[in-house]
């Protein structure tokens, strides 16, 4: 049986604080970095206004995914955003303030990824800077310290993520794994195949991703990887094919060891070892138990996928209000092949935690769920 879907409705709840407080900032945070003229902040305006007390209207005719979202809107235009569920509401949400934007209209805005300035902004931080440098103590490690170093890395680069920074939930603290280890991420891998990697944000998350790939594929446990991103800008952060190669020119452009990895990645790339795509289904308002066969056929002969984030963890646990206690494999049966997940817990689902897990964190008082600070690596083989 499913669980309730997770709503906006509620004043208060998360979701709802998502597009009452948190839409707000962002679009105060795009006008500022952007000269849009009256006709985009006038569209930025009406989309506010739309998503927090009126109805979900349809896209432009013209626009150029019209028929796709037609599909995925079908039973829900006309209806109160208040009634739609929160994964759903979130993502038609970031489709309607491209459109706002003028990403998809002929003129000056077309093609333009509105978040460019923050993404951009984080890769050249001295925070990145630092997490590269630290690459340079990778080759002094012993094989397993190296291992649990990329998979750790590749976890907690998920705190990164320039959506949540925008919420009054950022803890900006880091404490352990609520469940998981990078041996249970490792024992995944047997023979040699094909890993897929479905990336989640930008900048230094989607750099650690490719450390990640990069350990992959030095240690033989990935014949090929297939890395995954969004087809268009999406949250803020999420790394589309363009994000992927300014983080591979950061890396590329780096002293030392972030060089040359950076330099293995690019050899990789071009001798078809990492394979980039970006199928429509990572931007759909939809869970992964929906997939379409194409999708659902790729990861079907991967050895393994690798989720990345929170986003991904709701669309392949199902954004439910899942008892903590549910066990992880029992909702990710929809999915076709062994599949391993690595998520900062930035909002309320979760699953496959002790209930002793459950109730030591609940008693501690905090917003364990969604103020970033914990972490989980799950898998099902
Ligand atoms: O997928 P990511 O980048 O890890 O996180 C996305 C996120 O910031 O956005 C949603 C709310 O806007 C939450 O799922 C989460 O907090």
């Amino acid at each position: 049986m499913d669980a309730p879907l997770i709503s906006i409705d509620e004043p208060g709840s998360f979701g709802w604080r998502v597009f009452h407080e948190r839409h707000p900032v962002m679009i105060e945070r795009l006008r500022a970095a952007h000269p849009f003229g009256p006709d985009v902040r006038d569209a930025l305006s009406a989309l506010l206004e739309e998503t927090t007390g009126g109805v979900v209207a349809a896209l432009d005719e013209d626009a150029p995914d019209h028929d796709v979202w037609t599909a995925w809107t079908a039973g829900q235009l006309g209806r109160p955003w208040s009634e739609m569920s929160f994964l759903w509401a979130e993502s038609y949400f970031f489709r309607k303030l491209l459109a706002a934007t003028g990403y998809f209209a002929p003129g000056p805005w077309r093609g333009v990824d509105p978040f460019a300035p923050m993404k951009r902004a984080e890769l050249s931080s001295a925070a990145t800077a630092e997490t590269l440098k630290a690459l340079d103590a990778l080759p002094g490690l012993a094989d397993a310290d190296r291992d649990a170093a990329a998979v750790a890395a590749a976890v907690w680069g998920n705190q990164a993520d320039l959506a949540f920074q925008l919420s009054t939930d950022a803890s900006g603290t880091t404490s352990g794994l609520v469940t998981g280890s990078p041996e249970e991420f490792w024992s995944l891998f047997a023979e040699p195949g094909e890993v897929h990697l479905v990336a989640d944000n930008a900048a230094g998350e989607l750099a650690a991703d490719l450390v990640l790939i990069d350990r992959l594929l030095t240690t033989g446990r990935a014949a090929h990887v297939v890395l995954h991103v969004k087809p268009t800008p999406y949250y803020v952060s999420d790394a589309t094919p363009t994000d992927v190669l300014e983080v591979l020119h950061r890396l590329t452009g780096s002293p030392g060891e972030a060089g040359e990895i950076g330099r293995r990645v690019e050899e990789a790339l071009r001798d078809g070892r990492i394979a980039v795509r970006a199928h429509r289904f990572f931007c759909a308002p939809k869970e992964f138990g929906e997939m379409p066969d194409d999708l659902r056929a790729e990861f079907a002969s991967a050895a393994v996928t690798i989720f990345k984030g929170d986003l991904n963890y709701r669309r392949l646990v199902g954004d439910r209000h899942w008892p903590a206690t549910t066990p992880f494999a029992d909702v990710v049966s929809h999915f076709p092949g062994p599949v391993a997940t690595l998520r900062v817990l930035k909002s309320e689902v979760v699953v496959g935690l002790p209930a002793a897990t459950v109730s030591s964190l609940d008693a501690e008082g905090q917003a364990w769920r969604t103020q970033g600070s914990h972490a989980l690596i799950q898998t099902r083989a």
